[in-house]
C-alpha cells in the first residue's frame, strides 16, 4: 500500500457517544451486542440502575446494579452525564473517564431512553449520534417482549402501555431505522456509524494531513 493511503486510513479522530434508543423490546440490546463484537473501537457506557439483573446479566458488564441509597449518593455526588426514571426503576451514565477517551478517539455506545438522549444531547452536541429503532409493527413488539422471557406479564404489559409513548419522540433523533430483519438493522446502524466516524469535524488529523498534501 502507499505511504499516502496507509496514512489518510490511520488519521487521528475524535470518539463519538452513539446512542441507540427504542421503546421496550424492539432490539437495541440485540443490536447494541452486536455491534460491540463486530467493531474494536466502539465500548459500551454501562449504565447503572436500580432493577435487579435479569438472568444471564452480569454486573459490571451489563449494567452496574445498585441499590436505591447506592444510586442516591451517586446523585448527590454528581457521578452522572445524565439519569432517569423508567419503567419503575432508575437508570444512569456514570461520567467515568468518557471525556479525555473522546480525545483519544474512543467511541462510546449508550443504550439510553430519550429522557437521557436529551439530556446528553444539550451536553454535547457536537460528539452525539442519535439513532432510533422502531419495531415492524406493535404485535411484533410484543411477541418480543414475551418471547426474550425475561419478564414478568405485568412488567410486559406495562412496557407495552409505554411503547407509543416512547415511539413519540421518534423525531428526535437523527437516524430512524426499522428493526425487522436483525442482520438488516445491523447492517444499517453499522453504516450509520462508519459515515458520522467520516464526518470532516471528526477527524482531528486532516489539518496536518492536508497541509502536508498541499506543501
Ligand atoms: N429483528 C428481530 N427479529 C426477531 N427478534 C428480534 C429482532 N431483534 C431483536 N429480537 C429479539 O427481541 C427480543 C427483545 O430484544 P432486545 O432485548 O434487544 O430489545 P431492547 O430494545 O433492548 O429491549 P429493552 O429496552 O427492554 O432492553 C430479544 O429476545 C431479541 O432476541
Ligand atoms: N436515561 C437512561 N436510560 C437508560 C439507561 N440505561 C438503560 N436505559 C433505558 O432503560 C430502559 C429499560 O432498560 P432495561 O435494560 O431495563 O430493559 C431502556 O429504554 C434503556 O435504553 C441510562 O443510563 N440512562
Amino acid at each position: 500500500m502507499p505511504d499516502s493511503v496507509h496514512s489518510s486510513a490511520t488519521l487521528a479522530r475524535r470518539g463519538l457517544l452513539f446512542i441507540l434508543s427504542s421503546p421496550s423490546g424492539a432490539g437495541k440490546t440485540t443490536i447494541s451486542r452486536m455491534l460491540l463484537e463486530a467493531d474494536d473501537e466502539i465500548r459500551l457506557s454501562v449504565s447503572a440502575t436500580t432493577r435487579p439483573p435479569r438472568p444471564g446479566e452480569v454486573d459490571g458488564v451489563h449494567y452496574h446494579f445498585v441499590s436505591d441509597a447506592d444510586f442516591d449518593r451517586m446523585v448527590e455526588e454528581d457521578d452522572f452525564y445524565e439519569w432517569a426514571p423508567v419503567f419503575g426503576h432508575r437508570y444512569g451514565t456514570p461520567k467515568g473517564h468518557i471525556r479525555n477517551a473522546l480525545k483519544e478517539g474512543q467511541d462510546f455506545l449508550f443504550d439510553i431512553d430519550w429522557q437521557g438522549t436529551q439530556q446528553l444531547y444539550q451536553k454535547d452536541q457536537q460528539d452525539v449520534v442519535r439513532v432510533f429503532i422502531l419495531p415492524p409493527s406493535i404485535d411484533e413488539l410484543r411477541r418480543r417482549l414475551e418471547s426474550r422471557a425475561t419478564d414478568a406479564a405485568d412488567v410486559i404489559d406495562s412496557r407495552m402501555e409505554r411503547a407509543r409513548a416512547e415511539i413519540s419522540h421518534w423525531d428526535a433523533y437523527d437516524y430512524v431505522v426499522i428493526n425487522d430483519d436483525v442482520q438488516a438493522c445491523f447492517a444499517k446502524v453499522s453504516q450509520i456509524l462508519a459515515a458520522e466516524r467520516m464526518k470532516r469535524q471528526r477527524q482531528t488529523g486532516l489539518i496536518p494531513f492536508v497541509r502536508e498534501l498541499m506543501s
